[in-house]
Protein backbone atom coordinates (compact mmCIF):
# COMPACT_ATOMS: atom_id res chain seq x y z
CA UNK A 1 0.00 0.00 0.00
CA UNK A 2 2.43 2.52 0.91
CA UNK A 3 4.89 1.17 -1.34
CA UNK A 4 2.61 1.76 -4.27
CA UNK A 5 1.95 4.68 -2.66
CA UNK A 6 5.69 6.42 -3.07
CA UNK A 7 6.39 4.49 -6.22
CA UNK A 8 2.99 6.69 -7.60
CA UNK A 9 4.72 9.60 -6.11
CA UNK A 10 7.59 9.25 -8.28
CA UNK A 11 6.64 8.00 -11.56
CA UNK A 12 4.07 10.85 -11.58
CA UNK A 13 7.31 12.89 -13.77
CA UNK A 14 7.45 10.31 -16.64
CA UNK A 15 3.68 8.83 -16.82
CA UNK A 16 0.74 8.49 -14.63
CA UNK A 17 1.38 4.61 -14.11
CA UNK A 18 2.03 2.46 -10.95
CA UNK A 19 5.25 0.88 -10.43
CA UNK A 20 3.91 -2.67 -11.81
CA UNK A 21 3.29 -1.12 -15.21
CA UNK A 22 7.07 -0.25 -15.33
CA UNK A 23 9.80 -2.81 -16.80
CA UNK A 24 11.31 -4.70 -14.13
CA UNK A 25 14.68 -2.91 -12.98
CA UNK A 26 13.50 0.53 -13.93
CA UNK A 27 12.50 2.11 -10.33
CA UNK A 28 13.84 -1.47 -8.49
CA UNK A 29 16.05 0.94 -6.37
CA UNK A 30 12.13 3.31 -5.33
CA UNK A 31 10.94 -0.13 -4.49
CA UNK A 32 12.97 -0.54 -1.70
CA UNK A 33 11.85 2.53 0.69
CA UNK A 34 10.92 1.26 3.83
CA UNK A 35 6.99 2.92 4.31
CA UNK A 36 8.00 3.97 7.67
CA UNK A 37 10.76 5.79 7.28
CA UNK A 38 9.55 7.62 4.67
CA UNK A 39 6.32 8.75 7.18
CA UNK A 40 8.83 9.44 9.69
CA UNK A 41 11.09 12.03 7.63
CA UNK A 42 8.06 13.29 6.38
CA UNK A 43 6.56 14.39 9.68
CA UNK A 44 9.86 15.98 10.86
CA UNK A 45 10.23 17.81 7.52
CA UNK A 46 6.66 19.10 8.02
CA UNK A 47 8.06 20.76 11.30
CA UNK A 48 11.19 22.10 9.47
CA UNK A 49 8.92 24.18 7.24
CA UNK A 50 7.05 25.24 10.37
CA UNK A 51 9.99 26.68 11.56
CA UNK A 52 11.31 28.06 8.41
CA UNK A 53 8.18 30.14 8.63
CA UNK A 54 6.45 28.48 6.16
CA UNK A 55 2.64 27.13 5.97
CA UNK A 56 3.02 23.67 5.10
CA UNK A 57 -0.44 23.08 4.17
CA UNK A 58 -0.41 25.89 1.49
CA UNK A 59 -0.86 23.97 -2.13
CA UNK A 60 2.45 23.87 -3.43
CA UNK A 61 3.79 22.12 -0.11
CA UNK A 62 1.43 19.80 0.60
CA UNK A 63 3.48 17.21 -0.69
CA UNK A 64 6.88 18.09 -0.31
CA UNK A 65 7.56 16.57 3.07
CA UNK A 66 6.32 13.25 0.91
CA UNK A 67 9.14 14.31 -1.82
CA UNK A 68 11.86 15.10 -0.01
CA UNK A 69 11.33 12.13 2.45
CA UNK A 70 11.38 9.97 -0.93
CA UNK A 71 14.75 12.13 -2.47
CA UNK A 72 16.88 11.99 0.73
CA UNK A 73 16.43 7.89 0.87
CA UNK A 74 17.00 7.96 -2.90
CA UNK A 75 20.02 10.09 -2.03
CA UNK A 76 21.51 8.02 0.59
CA UNK A 77 20.39 4.40 -0.97
CA UNK A 78 24.05 3.63 -0.80
CA UNK A 79 23.65 2.62 3.00
CA UNK A 80 21.74 -0.40 1.51
CA UNK A 81 24.13 -1.81 -1.07
CA UNK A 82 26.91 -3.84 -0.87
CA UNK A 83 29.95 -2.97 -2.98
CA UNK A 84 31.70 -6.21 -3.08
CA UNK A 85 28.30 -8.08 -4.33
CA UNK A 86 28.15 -5.58 -7.15
CA UNK A 87 31.86 -6.58 -7.63
CA UNK A 88 31.71 -10.08 -7.35
CA UNK A 89 28.87 -10.06 -9.64
CA UNK A 90 31.20 -9.37 -12.49
CA UNK A 91 34.48 -10.98 -12.18
CA UNK A 92 36.79 -12.24 -14.92
CA UNK A 93 40.02 -14.39 -15.75
CA UNK A 94 41.76 -12.55 -18.24
CA UNK A 95 45.67 -11.91 -18.70
CA UNK A 96 45.80 -8.51 -19.35
CA UNK A 97 48.14 -6.79 -16.92
CA UNK A 98 47.65 -2.92 -18.52
CA UNK A 99 46.14 0.19 -16.61
CA UNK A 100 42.38 0.10 -17.11
CA UNK A 101 40.48 3.28 -16.98
CA UNK A 102 37.29 4.28 -16.50
CA UNK A 103 36.92 8.64 -16.80
CA UNK A 104 34.57 11.11 -16.35
CA UNK A 105 31.94 8.83 -14.06
CA UNK A 106 29.88 11.76 -12.79
CA UNK A 107 29.08 11.84 -9.09
CA UNK A 108 26.60 13.63 -6.83
CA UNK A 109 26.43 13.34 -3.41
CA UNK A 110 25.85 14.63 -0.22
CA UNK A 111 28.09 17.02 2.23
CA UNK A 112 27.71 15.42 5.67
CA UNK A 113 28.41 18.48 6.91
CA UNK A 114 25.42 20.26 5.55
CA UNK A 115 23.71 18.17 3.67
CA UNK A 116 24.33 19.84 0.85
CA UNK A 117 25.14 18.40 -2.88
CA UNK A 118 28.63 18.06 -3.92
CA UNK A 119 28.99 16.81 -7.49
CA UNK A 120 31.73 16.50 -10.58
CA UNK A 121 33.74 13.54 -11.76
CA UNK A 122 35.57 10.04 -10.42
CA UNK A 123 38.26 8.95 -12.40
CA UNK A 124 39.49 5.62 -11.56
CA UNK A 125 41.63 3.14 -12.57
CA UNK A 126 43.27 -0.08 -11.63
CA UNK A 127 45.90 -2.56 -12.93
CA UNK A 128 44.83 -6.41 -12.78
CA UNK A 129 45.97 -9.09 -11.54
CA UNK A 130 44.48 -11.84 -13.86
CA UNK A 131 40.84 -10.71 -12.03
CA UNK A 132 39.24 -8.46 -14.14
CA UNK A 133 35.44 -6.58 -13.43
CA UNK A 134 32.78 -5.82 -15.60
CA UNK A 135 33.41 -2.07 -16.92
CA UNK A 136 29.49 -0.77 -15.72
CA UNK A 137 30.39 -2.29 -11.95
CA UNK A 138 33.33 0.55 -11.45
CA UNK A 139 30.49 3.11 -11.98
CA UNK A 140 28.11 1.33 -9.95
CA UNK A 141 30.86 0.95 -7.02
CA UNK A 142 31.22 4.87 -6.86
CA UNK A 143 27.51 5.57 -6.81
CA UNK A 144 27.41 3.14 -3.81
CA UNK A 145 29.57 5.28 -1.75
CA UNK A 146 28.33 8.57 -3.22
CA UNK A 147 24.73 8.13 -2.59
CA UNK A 148 25.48 8.47 1.23
CA UNK A 149 26.73 11.05 3.38
CA UNK A 150 30.49 12.03 2.88
CA UNK A 151 33.38 14.16 2.84
CA UNK A 152 35.13 13.88 -0.34
CA UNK A 153 38.27 12.33 0.72
CA UNK A 154 36.50 9.19 1.96
CA UNK A 155 34.65 8.81 -0.52
CA UNK A 156 37.31 8.65 -2.50
CA UNK A 157 39.25 6.24 -0.37
CA UNK A 158 36.11 4.18 0.22
CA UNK A 159 36.42 3.80 -4.08
CA UNK A 160 39.95 2.01 -3.67
CA UNK A 161 39.51 -0.04 -0.90
CA UNK A 162 36.75 -1.52 -2.32
CA UNK A 163 38.23 -2.53 -5.55
CA UNK A 164 41.48 -3.05 -4.09
CA UNK A 165 39.41 -5.61 -1.43
CA UNK A 166 37.95 -7.39 -3.93
CA UNK A 167 40.31 -7.72 -7.25
CA UNK A 168 43.35 -7.82 -5.49
CA UNK A 169 45.08 -6.11 -8.36
CA UNK A 170 48.17 -4.58 -9.14
CA UNK A 171 47.13 -1.13 -8.20
CA UNK A 172 44.31 1.33 -7.94
CA UNK A 173 43.94 4.51 -8.56
CA UNK A 174 40.93 6.80 -7.60
CA UNK A 175 40.88 10.94 -8.36
CA UNK A 176 37.60 12.98 -7.66
CA UNK A 177 37.31 16.68 -8.91
CA UNK A 178 34.00 18.26 -7.36
CA UNK A 179 32.57 21.62 -6.57
CA UNK A 180 30.80 21.82 -2.97
CA UNK A 181 27.31 23.90 -3.07
CA UNK A 182 28.14 24.42 0.63
CA UNK A 183 31.27 26.76 -0.53
CA UNK A 184 28.90 27.90 -3.14
CA UNK A 185 25.56 28.84 -2.02
CA UNK A 186 26.35 29.61 1.18
CA UNK A 187 29.91 30.24 3.42
CA UNK A 188 32.61 31.27 1.52
CA UNK A 189 30.60 31.74 -1.33
CA UNK A 190 33.07 30.96 -3.98
CA UNK A 191 31.96 29.77 -7.42
CA UNK A 192 34.84 27.88 -9.28
CA UNK A 193 36.44 26.52 -6.49
CA UNK A 194 36.94 22.52 -7.47
CA UNK A 195 38.28 20.45 -4.75
CA UNK A 196 40.65 17.59 -5.95
CA UNK A 197 41.29 14.49 -3.84
CA UNK A 198 42.94 11.03 -4.61
CA UNK A 199 44.06 7.91 -3.60
CA UNK A 200 46.23 5.91 -5.15
CA UNK A 201 47.97 2.01 -3.68
CA UNK A 202 50.34 -0.40 -5.31
CA UNK A 203 51.76 0.32 -8.99
CA UNK A 204 50.28 3.48 -8.88
CA UNK A 205 52.04 4.87 -5.93
CA UNK A 206 54.94 4.36 -8.18
CA UNK A 207 55.99 7.77 -10.18
CA UNK A 208 55.73 6.51 -13.35
CA UNK A 209 52.40 4.63 -13.29
CA UNK A 210 51.07 7.33 -11.38
CA UNK A 211 52.40 10.14 -14.31
CA UNK A 212 50.67 8.31 -17.01
CA UNK A 213 47.18 7.81 -14.77
CA UNK A 214 47.21 11.66 -14.75
CA UNK A 215 47.85 12.20 -18.03
CA UNK A 216 44.88 9.22 -19.32
CA UNK A 217 42.87 11.86 -16.72
CA UNK A 218 43.80 15.12 -18.12
CA UNK A 219 42.82 14.11 -21.95
CA UNK A 220 46.63 13.38 -22.48
N1 LIG B 1 37.44 18.16 4.11
C1 LIG B 1 36.20 18.33 3.66
N2 LIG B 1 35.49 19.35 4.15
C2 LIG B 1 34.24 19.51 3.67
C3 LIG B 1 33.67 18.68 2.73
N3 LIG B 1 32.41 19.13 2.46
C4 LIG B 1 32.25 20.22 3.24
N4 LIG B 1 33.35 20.47 3.98
C5 LIG B 1 33.69 21.51 4.95
O1 LIG B 1 33.25 21.18 6.23
C6 LIG B 1 33.54 22.30 7.04
C7 LIG B 1 32.60 22.40 8.21
O2 LIG B 1 33.11 23.44 8.98
P1 LIG B 1 32.33 24.25 10.10
O3 LIG B 1 33.13 25.46 10.46
O4 LIG B 1 31.96 23.31 11.21
O5 LIG B 1 30.98 24.63 9.36
P2 LIG B 1 30.49 26.05 8.84
O6 LIG B 1 30.44 27.02 9.97
O7 LIG B 1 29.20 25.82 8.13
O8 LIG B 1 31.66 26.45 7.87
P3 LIG B 1 31.66 27.34 6.54
O9 LIG B 1 31.29 26.44 5.40
O10 LIG B 1 33.09 27.83 6.42
O11 LIG B 1 30.66 28.44 6.71
C8 LIG B 1 33.50 23.49 6.10
O12 LIG B 1 34.81 24.02 6.05
C9 LIG B 1 33.13 22.87 4.74
O13 LIG B 1 33.72 23.52 3.64
C10 LIG B 1 34.45 17.61 2.24
O14 LIG B 1 34.04 16.78 1.42
N5 LIG B 1 35.71 17.46 2.74
ZN1 LIG C 1 29.04 21.09 3.40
Amino acid sequence: MAKNKSARVLTTATASLDLDDYPVGRYERIDRYAPEVTEAIQQHVREILRWLGEDPDREGLQRTPERVALAFQYLTQGYHQDPRAILESALFEEDYSEMILVRDIQIYSLCEHHLLPFFGKAHVAYIPNRKIVGLSKIPRVVDVFARRLQVQERLTIQIRDALEEVLQPLGVAVVIEAQHLCMMMRGVEKQHAVTTTSAMSGEFLKEATRAEFMRLINGG
